[in-house]
């Protein structure tokens, strides 16, 4: 397997949450973490079936387009009363439907950029459950794959998972995406109302993290 060396590594995100806890995580090991954003570097289409797929098509496209390694994280939120949804599609879900998005003229130019909003995105989850029926458990877990792709086209992967309850209302705002409704077994607090480093320390972003350092640094 070969290592990663300490360095610029580019993390091939546009996600400002998800670029800070990755950030956070390789904090100890030398690397110089170097967002796509600030490269300009594209957003690929995540046109894969599975996380895995998504996280390596993302870290081919910033490695290719930057010539240094790149890596990339494809998570979600999988719902088991939804059969796993949102899944590959848990950004997508926090997209308003055309009919709702025409209400500030400036961000709907795309003159403004908006931090994604995830309320309606929470909203959708707690909706469709409601619509399974009060039998519909509120189990679920975060996936986060993460994909490392040097310049020459080698790649390594890895998954991490953590399990838990969906909670309504959704509860604290130290998160991002669906934190505030997920809370991890065996805790009283969601993801959202946690301090960063606990919840580092047991995410699904953690036990993929994990495999990537054993694997490929330490
Ligand atoms: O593709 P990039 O640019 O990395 O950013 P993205 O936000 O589009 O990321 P994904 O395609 O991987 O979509 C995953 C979505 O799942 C959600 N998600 C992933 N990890 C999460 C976490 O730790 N806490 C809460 N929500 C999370 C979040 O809403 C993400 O937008
Ligand atoms: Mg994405």
């Amino acid at each position: 397997m070969r290592k990663l060396e300490p360095g610029r590594l580019i993390i091939a995100s546009h996600n400002q949450g998800k670029i800070r806890e990755i950030a956070a995580l390789l904090g100890p090991y030398g690397i110089e973490p170097v967002s796509a954003a600030e490269l300009d570097l594209p957003e690929p289409e995540e046109t894969g079936n599975t996380f895995i797929d998504n996280a390596e098509l993302k870290a081919r496209a910033s490695a290719d387009l930057s010539g240094l390694p790149a890596l990339a994280d494809d998570s979600g939120l999988c719902v088991d009363a939804l059969d796993g949804q949102p899944g590959i599609y848990s950004a997508r879900w926090a997209e308003l439907p055309w009919s709702e998005r025409a209400v500030d003229p400036a961000a709907d130019a795309g003159e403004v950029k908006v931090e994604r909003d995830f309320s309606y995105a929470m909203q959708r989850v707690h909706d469709e459950l409601l619509a399974k029926g009060p039998e519909a458990g509120r189990d679920a877990h975060f996936v986060c794959a993460l994909s490392v792709c040097w310049p020459d086209g080698h790649i390594e992967s890895f998954e991490g998972r953590v399990d838990g309850t969906l909670v309504w209302p959704p509860r604290g705002d130290r998160g991002f995406g669906y934190d505030p409704m997920f809370q991890p077994i065996g805790r009283k607090e969601t993801f959202g109302e946690m301090d960063p480093g606990e919840k580092h320390g047991m995410s699904h972003r953690a036990d993929a993290f994990r495999k990537l350092v054993e694997a490929l640094i330490g």
